[in-house]
This record gives C-alpha cells, sequence and structure tokens, in this order.
C-alpha cells in the first residue's frame, strides 16, 4: 500500500477512536504547505544535473515543524507527504513543542561525489531558505543524509539569516550539535524495546533480534542492543544481509562496515538472502531500513514474536491486521523511532540557550522522555481498548487536535 494511503488509514482510525470531529479531522489531515523545488547543478565533470527536491509542512499546532530530510531515489510526493503527518503525531506522542515536516531529494546519494552533494544540498537550501527557520521549521539528518548535509544546510541559510546554529539538528558537535544525538535514535529504539519486552517479563539480555538496515539506526541499535545482552542473529543493509545463529559479534561488524562501507564478507557470518531476511527465526525483528517492507505478501511468515519500527512506516496495515490477529506485538515508529527528534529537541534548546549538556545528561533525559512516552501510549491502549499502534495514533492525534481547538481559527 502507498505511504500515504497507509498513514491516512491509521490516522482516520484514531480519529474514528476519538471521535473526532469530521471537520477537525479534515483540517488535520491536509498538510499546513507542500514545496516542490527544481535543483540543477553541475556535476564534477561539468555536466549539468537535474533533481526535485521537497519539503512538505504538514502541522504547526504545538510547535515549528520538525524532521528530516532525505536523500534516496524513491522519495516522491506522496512518501514525503506521509513521513511529514508521521513526524507531527510523533513529536506529540513524544510531548515535545513541535510540529511536523519531512523533505527529500531524489538522488542515489551513494553515486554523487562529495562535492555534488554538498552544491546538490545548497542549491535546495537556496530554495527552501525564506520557508524554514529556527522558530517555524527544523530540518535534522534522514536516510541517506548525515551530520555533514546539516552543516552545509546551516552554513548556506546564515549566510542569507546570520548565523544560526539552530535551523538544522543533527549538525557536527563543533557546530553546535548536541553529544548522543548521532546515537540517539538507536538508544531510543533500546530503550523502547526494553519497555515492550518488560510488559512480558523479559528484558534485552537473551532475547535474539534481527536488524534490517544497518545505517545510523540500525548499527546504533544493534551495538546497544548487543552491549546490553541481547543477540543480533541476522543484520542486513543495500548490499545484502549476514546471519550467525550464535549472535553477530557487534563490535567486529561496525569496523568492517565502517571500513567496506558494507556488511558483505564480514567473517563469522554466513550469508542470507535479504529477501528471507523478515522471517528468519527471532524474537525481536527490528526494521531500519525502508517504508512497506512488512506487507500482506511476508506478514504471514513472519516469525518474531514483537516487532519494534525503527524505520518509518515500516509496516503496511494489511500486515498489522494479519500480524496482530496472529498476537505479534508491534511498537509503532511512532513512538519507537522518536528518540531522534527527541534528542534533536534537547540539541535545538541548548542551541537556543547556549549552553551545552554532557553526553550522560541526554541520555537520561531521553530515557526520561521515551518512558513516560511509553506509559502515555499504554494508558491510551487501556481506555480505548486498541493495540500499541491506535495507542500512539490516538495520543499523538488527540494532543494535536487539543492544541489546534484551543488556538482556535479566528481570522
Ligand atoms: N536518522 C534518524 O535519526 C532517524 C531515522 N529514522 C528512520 O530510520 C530508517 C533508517 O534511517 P537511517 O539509519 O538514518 O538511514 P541511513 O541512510 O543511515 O541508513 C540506511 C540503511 O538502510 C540500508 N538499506 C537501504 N535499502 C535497503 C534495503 N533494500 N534492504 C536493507 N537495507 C537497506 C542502507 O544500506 C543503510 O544501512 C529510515 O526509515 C528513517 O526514516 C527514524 C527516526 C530518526
Ligand atoms: O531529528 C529530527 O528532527 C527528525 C528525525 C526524523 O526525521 C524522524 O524521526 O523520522
Amino acid at each position: 500500500m502507498n505511504a500515504l494511503a497507509a498513514t491516512n488509514r491509521n490516522f482516520k482510525h484514531a480519529a474514528k477512536i476519538l471521535g473526532l470531529d469530521s471537520k477537525l479531522e479534515r483540517s488535520l489531515l491536509i498538510p499546513f504547505r507542500e514545496i516542490k523545488v527544481e535543483c540543477t547543478i553541475p556535476k564534477d565533470d561539468g555536466t549539468l544535473a537535474s533533481y526535485v527536491g521537497f519539503r512538505v509542512q504538514h502541522d504547526n499546532a504545538r510547535g515549528p515543524m520538525k524532521g528530516g530530510i532525505r536523500y534516496h531515489p524513491e522519495v516522491d510526493p506522496d512518501e514525503v507527504n506521509a513521513l511529514a503527518q508521521l513526524m507531527t503525531w510523533k513529536t506529540a506522542v513524544a510531548n515535545i513543542p513541535y510540529g511536523g515536516a519531512k523533505g527529500g531529494i531524489g538522488c542515489i546519494p551513494g553515486e554523487l561525489s562529495s562535492s555534488e552533494l554538498e552544491r546538490l544540498t545548497r542549491v535546495f537550501t537556496q530554495k527552501i531558505h525564506d520557508l524554514i527557520g529556527v522558530h517555524t521549521d527544523v530540518p535534522a539528518p534522514d536516510m541517506g543524509t548525515n551530520s555533514q548535509t546539516m552543516a552545509w544546510i546551516l552554513d548556506e541559510y546564515s549566510k542569507f539569516h546570520g548565523y544560526s546554529p539552530a535551523i538544522v539538528t543533527g549538525k557536527p558537535i563543533d557546530l553546535g550539535g548536541s553529544l548522543g544525538r548521532d546515537a540517539a535514535t538507536g538508544r531510543g529504539v533500546l530503550f523502547a524495546a526494553e519497555a515492550l519486552l518488560s510488559e512480558y517479563g523479559k528484558s534485552i539480555s537473551g532475547q535474539r533480534f534481527v536488524i534490517q538496515g544497518f545505517g545510523n539506526v540500525g548499527s546504533w541499535a544493534a551495538r546497544l542492543i548487543s552491549e546490553a545482552g541481547g543477540k543480533v542473529v541476522a543484520v542486513s543493509d543495500v548490499t545484502g544481509a549476514i546471519k550467525n545463529t550464535e549472535g553477530l559479534d557487534i563490535p567486529k561488524l561496525l569496523e568492517h562496515s565502517a571500513k567496506n562501507r558494507s556488511i558483505r564478507g564480514f567473517e563469522g557470518a554466513n550469508a542470507l538472502d535479504p529477501n528471507s531476511l523478515l522471517i528468519e527465526d527471532c524474537d525481536v525483528l527490528i526494521p531500519a531500513a525502508l517504508g512497506g517492507v512488512i506487507n500482506k505478501e511476508n506478514a504471514n511468515d513472519i516469525r518474531a514474536k514483537f516487532i519494534v519500527e525503527a524505520a518509518n512506516h515500516p509496516t503496511d496495515p494489511e500486515a498489522d491486521e494479519i500480524l496482530s490477529k496472529r498476537g505479534v506485538h508491534i511498537l509503532p515508529d511512532i513512538y519507537a523511532n522518536a528518540g531522534g527528534v527527541t534528542v534533536s529537541y534537547f540539541e535545538w534548546v541548548q542551541n537556543i540557550q547556549g549552553f551545552m549538556w554532557d553526553e550522560k545528561k541526554v541520555n537520561n533525559e531521553l530515557k526520561n522522555y521515551m518512558t513516560r512516552a511509553f506509559k502515555d501510549l499504554k494508558s491510551m491502549c487501556k481506555n480505548h481498548n486498541c493495540d500499541l499502534r491506535m495507542g500512539a495514533f490516538t495520543l499523538g492525534v488527540n494532543r494535536v487536535a487539543r492544541a489546534t481547538l484551543l488556538r482556535g481559527w479566528e481570522a
């Protein structure tokens, strides 16, 4: 199912559970603003290349819009719309004072040189600089982008508006980035998995994990889970998949992956068909790459008892139904991967205050936010007799609806 159709379906289900007024429902669904820009750059060989960039600003009832920028060939308006809407519910679930946005450029970042990526990022920033802002819309990294991308956006934006470190989060520490932001989404996934497992009298230690994606989120999740005693038995990245039923040596795999920019060829593991990764035998499955990967084609074959959604919208609503009938517990993206945007919020706060927190404070605060959000989500599940996804959606949608109503519509 198309990402936007899936996200809208979940939103409408939550609106029905909450008994939301139909006009309010419609107003919450329509994005605040959709931006589409042409970005042409000279390539290193002197030829020109044109790309399409998007920024969808979904909602700002609770504060400045917030969300990552993705560089990926499959970036399209529907996908960015869905991701922006998810950010609105996610920041509300985490209870941080933001709305939601998302951006992206349709490109293959691995095929562009560093100087080409820099030119593309600067042109994109020139096209959107007057529509983003420290108190209006604050970008961050997502798939295919990183702290260097944020540094280029900061620099380009600052040419127009003066030095503005708080215009982006997830930037390098030397430019006002927060300690702990790089690991934050993976660390949040660890806290989320701990919270879910503890409901069933289990802990990370002794559980077997499969992780799809070994980029920022997947690799940090693998590292922190293995440090907490979990056994990571299989992982994949865009180049392939590997497995070791005894548990992969994650520190060595991190070294291998950093050196080779791929997990392939790692000694101490067997190669695995990437198509069978999601249906590998394990206790906890962590999709940490693309959307829509858990769908009606593979939902019946998934053997995990728990799914912790580190990626955005990895599970189609049809798969949700199948898995829920089979008793699989799914911790949804808008809670499970909220650690990243939560520490982005801490980074923004530090920039505005001109004060730097130590890493222990960042990680402790992240744990507090994730723990509180899990409790809030569970109480929505109890009040509305619904599953974890609807617990999270009703929590987020209700908070945004309340803020919208309080602000009113007077012209
Ligand atoms: N970076 C962040 O702070 C946050 C990221 N997310 C989500 O987490 C997911 C991963 O994002 P990042 O780790 O930041 O991206 P990244 O670009 O650092 O890493 C992406 C990883 O996915 C792998 N991958 C790509 N296509 C694949 C495929 N077909 N099969 C298996 N692996 C594949 C890549 O090889 C890479 O290992 C995305 O859905 C993103 O939206 C969610 C919240 C915050
Ligand atoms: O850190 C942020 O502001 C946003 C991260 C993001 O794009 C996401 O949570 O999907």
